[in-house]
């Protein structure tokens, strides 16, 4: 299973966080966030990293270019579309990078949401499903209601993301089988400040 660690903003912490046992490391190009990182900062912690990591720069609502651009820059090798973006959008994005992994987040507020997410299997290459805030839009700490996800099965692979926690994380996978987990605000200190230590408990709880 994949387990991406998302947020990162330090060197050292991706690293260590790489060591420890991820399969993707995500940083947040969100100018809103509190988490935001610019391309000079993601470039200086992939320099830090295995060639095999996956490096997944987190977008929302952001030109083509702009992403284009961040991607040439810092060397990710995929992107994540966390806001409004469209099937035609993700699409276009595609064929624009064709080497760079498309993965579409929903943020989801009712089962509507499920069917809506089921429409862009064809055009990405990941889903990623995410607790809808009415506020923020992403790195919450919110939960989805894994019951209403057992059923959920599309056509290509898809994270698991939503207020994962090392704590609830092994019911979360006794109800859904995603094939991968997302986890951020659920290992910090702070916004952008990863706790290792729950870092490592996630490992040792995934172990078992
Ligand atoms: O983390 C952020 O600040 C963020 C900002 C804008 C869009 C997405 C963001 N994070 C994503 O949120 C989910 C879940 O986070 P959490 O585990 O509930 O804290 C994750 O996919 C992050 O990539």
């Amino acid at each position: 299973m994949r387990v991406k660690i998302c947020g990162i903003t330090k060197p050292i912490q991706g690293k260590t966080i790489a060591s420890l046992g991820a399969t993707a490391l995500g940083f947040i190009c969100v100018r809103a966030s509190p988490r935001y990182v610019t391309p000079e900062q993601i470039r200086a912690v992939i320099d830090e990293l295995p060639q095999q990591i996956d490096k997944i720069g987190v977008f929302a609502n952001s030109s083509k270019e702009e992403i284009a651009q961040t991607v040439a820059e810092s060397g990710l090798t995929g992107v994540q579309l966390h806001g409004d973006e469209s099937i035609e959008f993700c699409q276009q994005l595609r064929e624009s990078l064709p080497k760079v992994e498309i993965i579409k987040a929903l943020r989801i507020k009712n089962t509507d949401d499920f069917t809506k997410a089921k429409t862009y299997t064809k055009y990405v290459d990941t889903l990623l499903l995410d607790a809808y805030h009415p506020q923020q839009l992403g790195g919450t700490g919110k939960t989805l209601n894994w019951d209403t996800l057992q059923k959920f099965d599309p056509d290509c692979p898809w994270f698991l993301a939503g207020g994962l926690t090392p704590q609830n994380v092994s019911e979360a996978l006794e109800k859904v089988k995603p094939s991968g987990i997302d986890l951020s605000s659920g290992v910090e200190t702070a916004p952008g400040d990863k706790d290792l230590d729950k870092v490592r408990d996630l490992f040792e709880k995934l172990k078992n």
